[in-house]
């Protein structure tokens, strides 16, 4: 292929282009250096028998190879122990990262580590990988084949997506949060609007690195192979990355679609079941389900179980306790929140509130442990998924919403706004 005529470029463009041996644009093939390969401990076997048995290879670059062990942490059958033992004795065996039980969620941890930096190519054993455009990283999830063959060659091929431009305009009002704003985009996009595009989010300088961790997360529910965000703020100065000046889109860069939402204007949003893009204003939900009773109430996961999440909780159920009947879990998303959120006393305000803690890692999220769902229950969660199944029974319904609409559904036993409790005051 002889290189184009330059072009200007998208930030995937821009990404796949630096990482590769020439100027690439949407539609082309791209053989790209890899920064960064994670294997989470439920890919872990498949990853391992894929290196040893049909490539009979060892990582190429183990610096640049982590596995996590975090869906199902710590283990809840002797075939998840099996398969995690596997997982540390191949780390051992060959020097790559290994994050162990407890340390927490793949995509929390690799930030937290500094494993995912602005113009890097990060695969990840793991859908949500989009999670790293947080930081304008080229984030995305691949099965453990093409995982293996990036960590023994170091590097991949790919397909140049096209991209999806989001513009956020105006600012959020009190009570909105990144999440209200990452359902509102998957509403407008739709659950399969953004099939193997990157949706390249021009923020400016809103949205901490936690948020922009919470708008790239969601990317994939839309279809997307990226979610890029477009460096601004405080990931240009608090997290000592340098930001490299190609990172960015140029001016009259093609885009396939564009979409602009007002943050001014947007209420708390819900996501029913059973389908990601199935968003309604929260209020709307809040009357529909009036008489709905909430069997669980689940804060956490990768899409927001950060320090900041459960801040949010926290302002809503300080000095109020779970509706009689209603189950809070929460599982911070890593290790290091979870100190954060004991040592600044989150923790307390929320085990007196009656919620019940879990070990940092991706808990009920997937129903496999630490708070399955029975037919017929209904769960408020703050995860990225709401299908048929997802968290337990096929005949149980999840709603997805911001940690502060959690935390008040927590409180009133049923779909609530967080003004609907802090109107009652405080019992002495
Ligand atoms: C099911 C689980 C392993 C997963 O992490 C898989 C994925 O996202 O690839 C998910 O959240 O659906
Ligand atoms: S927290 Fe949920 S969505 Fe995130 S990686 Fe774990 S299982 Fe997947």
């Amino acid at each position: 292929m002889t290189n184009p005529t330059p072009r200007p470029q998208t930030m995937a463009e821009k990404i796949l282009s630096r990482r590769g041996t020439m100027a690439v644009y949407a539609g082309d093939l791209a053989v790209v250096e890899v920064d960064q390969v994670m294997v989470v401990d439920s890919i872990a076997q498949s990853f391992i028998q894929r290196m040893q048995q049909d490539l009979n290879a060892t990582p190429k670059y183990p610096e640049r190879v982590s596995i996590v062990i975090d869906h199902v942490a710590p283990a809840s059958t002797v075939s998840v122990a099996q398969a995690q033992k596997e997982a540390r004795e191949y780390a051992a065996q060959t020097g790559v990262r290994l994050f162990d039980v407890g340390r927490g969620i793949c995509h929390q941890v690799l930030m937290e580590e500094g494993l995912a930096r602005p113009g890097w190519i990060v695969l990840g054993s793991d859908s949500h990988s989009t999670t790293y455009g947080a930081v304008a990283a080229f984030g995305t999830g691949m099965g453990a084949t093409d995982i293996a063959l990036a960590a023994a060659s170091g590097k991949t091929w790919l397909k140049v997506p096209e991209s999806v431009k989001v513009t956020f305009t105006g600012d959020l009002r009190a009570g909105v949060s990144a999440k209200d704003v990452a359902l509102e985009m998957i509403r407008r996009l739709g659950a399969d609007g953004a099939t193997y595009q990157s949706i390249e989010m021009h923020a400016g300088d809103r949205f901490t690195r936690g948020e922009r961790m919470t708008l790239a997360n969601l990317c994939v529910e839309a279809g997307a192979k990226a979610g890029l965000v477009v460096p601004g703020g405080e990931i240009l100065t608090a997290y000592g990355y340098d930001i490299p000046d190609w990172v960015y889109p140029d001016e009259g860069a093609t885009y396939v679609q564009s979409i602009e939402i007002d943050l001014a204007n947007l209420n708390p949003r819900m996501s029913a079941p059973s389908e990601v893009d199935n968003v309604f204003d929260v209020a709307d939900l809040r009357e529909q389900l009036r008489d709905q009773h909430v069997d669980q109430v689940f804060i956490g996961t990768c899409t927001n179980g950060r320090i900041e999440d459960l801040h949010a909780a926290a302002d809503v159920l300080r000095g109020r306790r779970v509706a009689p009947g209603t189950r809070l879990l929460v599982i911070p998303a890593s290790s290091q929140v979870m100190e954060d959120a004991m040592a600044d006393g989150t923790l307390l305000t929320l085990q007196r509130a009656g919620a019940v803690l879990g070990t940092p890692g991706c808990g009920p999220c997937m129903g496999r442990h630490q708070g399955v769902l029975a037919p017929g229950e209904v769960c408020v969660s703050t995860s990225n998924r709401n299908f048929i199944g997802r968290m337990g029974d096929k005949d149980a319904h999840i709603y997805l919403a911001s940690p502060a609409v959690a935390a008040a559904t927590a409180v009133m036993g049923r779909v609530a706004l967080p003004e609907d409790v802090l109107a009652t005051p405080v019992p002495a």
